[in-house]
């Protein structure tokens, strides 16, 4: 197995280096010139913002129906009207056609503001079919032929981001058909930009991170050849092995794709963004957007829901969330400055929030409660009441007290009932899917920010507030209400007009809680207190003591005063 060595990598501040952001936020004096030495030279357009950049320009995304995709496809419409046309590439999925996907992607709400500016949007997006897993991308001929000719800027945003994807589809998807994407940028006329979206976490076995691509842990091209041979049993037994201390197959082969990308830099400019945990929206193009259960969403939901009662996540370790819209800025502004100024080699930007405006978990937890709290989910199972602790022994008694003893009197009283139990499998399903989660929860991580500091140095003041990606700004209580809020409004559709029912059901939890205690206390004190003498004999004294403590106090207090 051959391995790179590390120095054959060096360091991109040290080529392109831009100046830091002064304390202020703004951008130190003299920032606007782009890097000399370290960039092919500017391209004829160097001084157009990133609006003008992009007019007249032909972009394609690859990815584009997913949580990001469309992000970056509203931001790229809304910002940069001028932008010729949008080519995306989507597959056909779960017996819908691919041009019925993309119409439904655009009646989305997340498409408002553009369709406010612009109600014939949809004109400038052009769907190409493509499944990535299959050979040359299923890019027809003539689509090829298109796209090879017209393309300035390529967004690669598609990935497998499960955690528990068989390695030879992971493989498949985030490297090969990144391998393949590549292969078929080359072959654009007029490519100015190939700009790749990896992950924060593709070097998470390193506690500090800069943006360099680092070493991959094996060549993929013998990755590649070794996994053809092998049927699905072998590759699940030496997946373990392969991925080594890295957590899953989705950050092991995001490191690898983040290798290869690096392999064409000699080609075409590339730019490569790792963005850490990416949340609902902050500011754009409305507060709280978020469209899935990835990530911390499925985790807030199910605790506001009062399904989640407990999990394992370190209270003091930094929760590197980022703002979608926060990314996709960025991402926006890299393509920008990559075709403009031609870095000569692959410029990485470690998009997170840790080492800039940090939060912790401990933080978050007690802000996601208190925001559901205030405007809970539509039909709680129990009052949200969730808590994290980094202890594996009191995780496990709180999964037994508060997550599988309700589960099986809900599933039994469903059972009396007549009807399916269902809690105890949305509990395995749950502890699955936290069980993933909780290595990124457990720790923290450093990165290295240089080029994203560079990056806000080479924006004009007006760009740098189009394209805002300053993290300092972010307010984290606010941030996190919305993004609750999201949730309820976007991912589970509940109609805010129905909060006040929705508190007046938490009332009605906890009356049953109280009933319920209070019924248990009378349980025990007929069964072990009222049946048994000694029970008796404990209980008197232990109420005796009480008493005698009491007195004592009450006389205390009584000479003190
Ligand atoms: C205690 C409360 C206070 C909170 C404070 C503490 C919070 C700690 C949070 C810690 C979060 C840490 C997050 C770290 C993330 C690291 C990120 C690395 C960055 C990245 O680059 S990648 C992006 C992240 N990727 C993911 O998050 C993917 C993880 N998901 C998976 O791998 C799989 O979905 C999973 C979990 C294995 C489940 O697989 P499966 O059982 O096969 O289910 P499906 O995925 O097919 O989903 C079926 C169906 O269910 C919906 N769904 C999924 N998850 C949930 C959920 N949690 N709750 C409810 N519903 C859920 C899913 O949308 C599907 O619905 P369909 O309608 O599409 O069928
Ligand atoms: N979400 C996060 O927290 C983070 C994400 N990232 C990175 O950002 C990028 C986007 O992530 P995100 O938007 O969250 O992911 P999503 O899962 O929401 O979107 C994935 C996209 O890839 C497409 N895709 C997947 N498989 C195929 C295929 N075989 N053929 C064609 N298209 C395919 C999906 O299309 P379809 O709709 O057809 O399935 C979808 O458009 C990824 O590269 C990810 O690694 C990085 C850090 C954090």
């Amino acid at each position: 197995m051959k391995r790179l060595n590390a120095d054959h990598n060096p360091r991109n501040k040290d080529r392109c280096e831009g100046q830091e952001l002064s304390r202020s936020g703004e951008a130190a004096p003299g920032t606007q010139t782009g890097p000399t030495e370290v960039c092919r030279g500017p391209a004829g357009s160097s001084m157009a913002s990133v609006a003008e950049y992009y007019a007249g320009k032909s972009v394609l995304i690859t990815g584009a129906t997913g949580f990001m995709g469309k992000v970056l496809v509203e931001k790229l419409l809304r910002s940069c009207p001028e932008v010729k046309a949008l080519y995306i590439l989507v597959r056909p999925k779960a017996g819908q056609s691919m041009q019925q996907r993309v119409n439904d992607m655009m009646k989305c709400k997340l498409f408002d503001r553009v369709r406010e500016d612009n109600p014939d949007f949809h004109q400038k997006i052009v769907a190409i079919s493509s499944e990535l897993t299959q050979p040359g991308l299923a890019i027809s001929s003539q689509d090829v032929a298109t796209l090879t000719a017209c393309i300035n800027v390529v967004f690669h945003c598609a990935a497998t981001i499960r955690f528990d994807e068989p390695l030879k589809h992971a493989l498949q998807l985030n490297v090969i058909a990144t391998q393949q994407l590549l292969g078929l940028a080359q072959q654009m006329h007029h490519l100015e930009a190939f700009i790749h979206v990896s992950t924060a976490y593709a070097n998470c076995n390193r506690k500090h991170i800069d943006e360099v691509v680092y070493p991959p842990p094996v060549e993929p091209k013998k990755l590649i050849e070794s996994l053809e041979w092998m049927d699905d049993g072998m590759v699940r037994d030496i997946t373990p092995r392969l991925i080594g201390e890295r957590p899953n197959t989705y950050t092991y082969t995001k490191a690898l794709a983040e290798y290869v990308v690096q392999q064409e830099q000699d080609k075409f400019s590339i730019g490569i963004i790792r963005p850490s945990i990416v949340g609902a929206s902050w500011q754009e193009p409305f507060p709280g957007w978020i469209d899935n259960f990835n990530g911390p969403s499925g985790v807030f939901i199910a605790a506001g829901k009062g399904i989640l009662r407990t999990m394992r996540a370190n209270n003091d370790a930094v929760a590197d969330l980022i703002p979608v819209d926060v990314v996709i800025n960025l991402t926006v502004a890299a393509g920008w400055y990559t075709a403009v100024h031609r870095p000569k080699t692959a410029l990485v930007y470690n998009c997170t929030t840790g080492g800039i405006n940090p939060f912790h978990w401990g933080e978050i937890e007690h802000h996601v409660m208190s925001s559901f709290k205030r405007n809970p989910l539509d039909q709680a199972f129990r009052r949200p009441n969730a808590n994290i602790t980094s202890n594996y022994l009191i995780n496990q008694y709180w999964i037994l007290v508060s997550h599988k003893f309700p589960a099986f009197i809900y599933d039994l009283f469903l059972r009396l009932s007549g009807q399916k139990p269902q809690m105890m499998r949305i509990f395995n399903r749950l502890h699955k899917a936290i069980g993933l989660l909780e290595y990124f929860s457990s720790q923290d991580w450093e990165w290295g920010s240089e080029n994203i500091s560079m990056l806000m140095g080479q924006l004009t003041p007006e760009d740098r507030k189009i394209f805002n990606f300053d993290v300092r700004q972010l307010n984290w209580p606010e941030y996190i209400e919305n993004y609750c809020l999201g949730t309820k409004k976007y991912v589970l559709n509940e109609d805010m007009s129905d909060i006040p029912a929705a508190r007046q059901h938490l009332r009605k939890l906890r009356n049953i809680r109280y009933t319920f205690n209070t019924l248990l206390v009378v349980f025990i004190w007929r069964v072990f207190i009222a049946r048994s003498q000694m029970a008796r004999n404990i209980w008197y004294f232990v109420v005796s003591l009480c008493f005698k403590f009491l007195s004592y106090f009450r006389a205390s207090s009584t000479l003190t005063n």
